[in-house]
């Protein structure tokens, strides 16, 4: 029997319809290919949902999400909207607690450096020859973008608070997914100066020893950001905190090549989860037609994989999308002088997904991306 997915598609703002678009293009295709079938429904959500409704997520929006299999998400914000309330804005109005409302705890953002086109990081050909496979595992809904915070006309605060729960249940995440890799974990925290951060690296010390085979190590955060630009090849799966991990990924975009090209999935214990590039609208180029839209068609593949076992429809995006890099069929924020838009690159994945061979695929390893 065919199997059929409810697809929840919130583009958002600035970049994010532009890029969804060829992510729901390169869907389509390899659902075709593959023989399932996707539902796609959208949704309004963000600054976009602001101007329509005045609710950044609207209740249609959220019920929406909660009746499909998985959310597509774009990106939400803008200039267009920072004046309004804190609360009221985008992405503390919608994506924040999209997040929290399905308890999407787990972060996953894979990022790479492949021999094929190393040319396309900006890091020096003597670092970036030797490649880069990083998983970061993100915490998502705790730490310091929850906690007690408030402003007076004189001062403001932020609370960074994590429970020892909540440590342990994302740590088991890193040290599943390094069993699956290359059996190494990189712990970031400043326990040199923060509470949280000593609780967070006794606490994955004791998760560790459930896993002998995994090699710990523990890096405070501003070492870990200068050792990635200095020999990223170290590293395999880093366990960060929220605001680290949020901070390590743009990084990790960039050392790849582009914040264009970081996919990311936004997992609960169950499964369910939303799908989104780590960047962000970018105002800076939206409505130009030049947004690298790979980091979007490639959420669409971790959601293929996590969500639904589709875990050859994934492969077969990945390496279509891997043709294009290595082609150089690439947006100008990965090569300036480009003549490929966003729509040219979508066709490229798309024309790659169609004349790959899917019994050619390789044997499916899942979680080893
Ligand atoms: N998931 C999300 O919805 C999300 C994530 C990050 C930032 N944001 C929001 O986006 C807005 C802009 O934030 P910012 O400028 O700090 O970050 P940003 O990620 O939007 O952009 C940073 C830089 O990266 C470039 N960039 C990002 N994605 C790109 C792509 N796909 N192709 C080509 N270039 C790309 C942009 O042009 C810009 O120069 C803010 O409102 C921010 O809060 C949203
Ligand atoms: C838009 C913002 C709230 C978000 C975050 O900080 O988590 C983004 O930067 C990300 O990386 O997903
Ligand atoms: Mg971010």
């Amino acid at each position: 029997m065919t199997k059929h997915y409810n697809i929840a598609v919130l583009a958002g703002d600035g970049i994010g319809p532009e890029v969804m678009a060829e992510a729901v293009k390169v869907l389509t295709a390899v659902a075709d290919k593959c023989g399932f079938s996707v539902n796609l429904n959208t949704a309004l959500v963000g600054g976009a949902a602001i101007d329509a409704s005045g609710e950044p997520l609207p209740a249609a929006t959220l019920a929406l999400c909660k009746t499909s299999d998985a959310i597509l998400f774009g990106s939400v914000g803008g200039p267009k909207w920072t004046g309004l309330a804190p609360d009221q804005q985008p992405e503390r109005g919608s994506l924040l607690p999209l997040r929290k409302t399905f308890d999407l705890f787990c972060n996953l953002r894979p990022g790479h450096i492949y021999p094929e086109f190393a040319d396309l990081s900006p890091l020096h050909p003597r670092i970036s020859s030797k490649g880069m496979n990083i998983l970061c595992v993100r915490e998502l809904t705790g730490g310091i973008y929850f906690g007690e915070k408030g402003r007076t006309s004189t001062d403001a605060f932020d609370t960074q608070r994590y429970s020892i729960t909540e440590i342990e249940r994302i740590a088991r995440v890193a040290f599943e997914a390094a069993i699956k890799r290359n059996n190494k974990v990189t712990s970031i925290d400043k326990a040199n100066v923060l509470q949280t951060s000593v609780l967070w690296r006794e606490t994955v010390q004791r998760v560790a020893q459930h896993y002998p085979s995994v090699t710990l190590e523990h890096m405070y955060i501003d070492n870990a950001a200068m050792q990635l630009i200095r020999s990223p090849q170290q590293f395999d799966v880093l366990l960060c905190d929220n605001l680290f991990g949020d901070i390590l990924s743009d990084e990790i975009a960039a050392i790849a090549g582009s914040l264009g090209l970081l996919p990311s999935a936004s997992l609960n214990g169950s499964g369910f989860g939303l799908y989104e590039p780590a960047g962000g609208s970018a105002p800076d180029i939206a409505g130009k037609g030049i947004a690298n839209p790979i980091a979007q068609i490639l959420s669409a593949a971790l959601m293929l994989r996590f969500s639904f076992g589709q875990e050859q429809a994934a492969q077969l995006i990945e390496q279509a999308v891997q043709q294009c890099l290595s082609q150089r069929i690439v947006t100008p924020d990965i090569e300036p002088n480009s003549s490929y838009n966003t729509v040219a690159v979508g066709d490229a994945v798309v024309a790659a997904i169609h004349n790959l061979s899917v019994n050619n695929m390789p044997v499916p390893t899942v979680g080893s991306h």
